[in-house]
């Protein structure tokens, strides 16, 4: 359960009297995610998110966030919509952490997706891109390639622990990053943490996408890497060539891939599977014994890892080529 910070609800009272959302019926933490604080506020307009942002999210760049999901948004992207105060702010303050609330979206998230799925993504990540063009702020993306190396730092002394080859295959995987990422890819407004459970659905169609608390300025192709790593293996680590398949081909339909982006999938789906094994690993070693949050498995990001290394032709991930 994702609530590091808990609310009164006379915090709550208070913060909603800068609102025209009617009257608190009810609110409860919600028992999903892992980096912010989330309660679902029922009031006498309707249900909405409040977010308390925690940790790893800095304060400057919510304006990027909440920002990007309004203009997504009015060009007709799926994602929550912040919540305006009286005053026109979007973001405030409660019980000591900076705060905003979202309007809340229609769907459940799928912990078995299939291809019909995966090729929902893919269109809708294309579309988000395309709908990205031109929005104002940038943010650079703070878990890129030069990001990885002090991460790892910090708790590469725990990978024995956990399996005896995870140091010298992410030595060897730093090493190959950082001499082979691609520059040059072209460039907008990336989601860069598109997993299921950030990709809501009625029946097999996509409802909408939320948690941009990742989003930043990057090249569009690696958060097509990221989805190939989040929606395209089962859990036995094998890739799906199938999900692969529709996820690349609908997200090429709606915005053709250059040349240049698709040579470039393997080592971004590399960089991809680190970044998330490398997020785990903090994570299992720092997170406190006892908290309420559900600790993710870097190891299943080693696998991918290797998976990503062996690829020789991108037909492996299902492009016709
Ligand atoms: N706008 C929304 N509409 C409906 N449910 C939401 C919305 N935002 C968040 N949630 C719920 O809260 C959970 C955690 O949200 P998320 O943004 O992923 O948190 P975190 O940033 O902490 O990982 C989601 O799995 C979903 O159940
Ligand atoms: N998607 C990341 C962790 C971030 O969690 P989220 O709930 O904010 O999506 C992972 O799986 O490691």
């Amino acid at each position: 359960m994702a609530v590091y910070t808990d609310i009164t609800e006379a915090e709550l009272r208070a913060f909603l009297s800068d609102y025209d959302v009617g009257e608190l019926q009810s609110y409860r933490g919600i028992a999903e995610g892992v980096e912010n604080s989330n309660f679902l506020v029922h009031t006498t307009t309707g249900q909405f998110i409040l977010t308390l942002y925690e940790k790893r999210v800095n304060r400057d760049d919510l304006p990027f966030f909440l920002g990007l999901m309004q203009y997504l948004a009015e060009r007709g992207v799926s994602c929550p919509l912040p919540v305006h105060r009286r005053d026109g702010g979007t973001l405030g303050e409660l019980a000591g952490r900076p705060a905003a609330m979202v309007t809340f979206l229609e769907g459940i998230w799928l912990r078995r997706p299939m291809p019909v799925h995966c090729a929902e993504v893919g269109r809708g990540l294309a579309e988000m891109h395309l709908a990205g063009e031109g929005f104002g702020l940038t943010r650079r993306n703070s878990l890129t390639l030069e990001d990885w190396r002090p991460l790892w730092e910090k708790s590469k002394d725990h990978a024995d622990a956990l399996d005896p080859a995870l140091r010298p295959e992410t030595e060897a995987s730093l090493e190959r990053l950082e001499a082979e990422w691609p520059r040059d890819l072209p460039e907008g407004v990336i989601h860069a943490d598109l997993f299921p459970d950030n990709v809501f659905f009625l029946g097999d169609s996509l409802s909408g996408f939320i948690d941009f608390y990742f989003a930043c300025n990057d090249a569009l192709v690696y958060d097509l890497a990221v989805c190939l790593n989040a929606w395209c293996f089962e859990r036995d680590h094998a890739f799906n060539l199938t999900k692969g398949r529709a996820l690349l081909a609908a997200y090429n339909a709606t915005r053709p891939l250059s040349d240049a982006e698709i040579a470039a999938l393997p080592i971004l789906s590399m960089g991809a599977a680190l970044r998330f094994m490398l997020t785990r690993l903090y994570d299992w070693v720092m997170t406190p014994e006892g908290s309420l949050v559900v600790k993710k498995d870097p190891l299943e990001y080693l696998a991918r890892m290797r998976f990503h290394k062996a690829i020789r032709s991108v037909t492996e991930y299902g492009l016709d080529r």
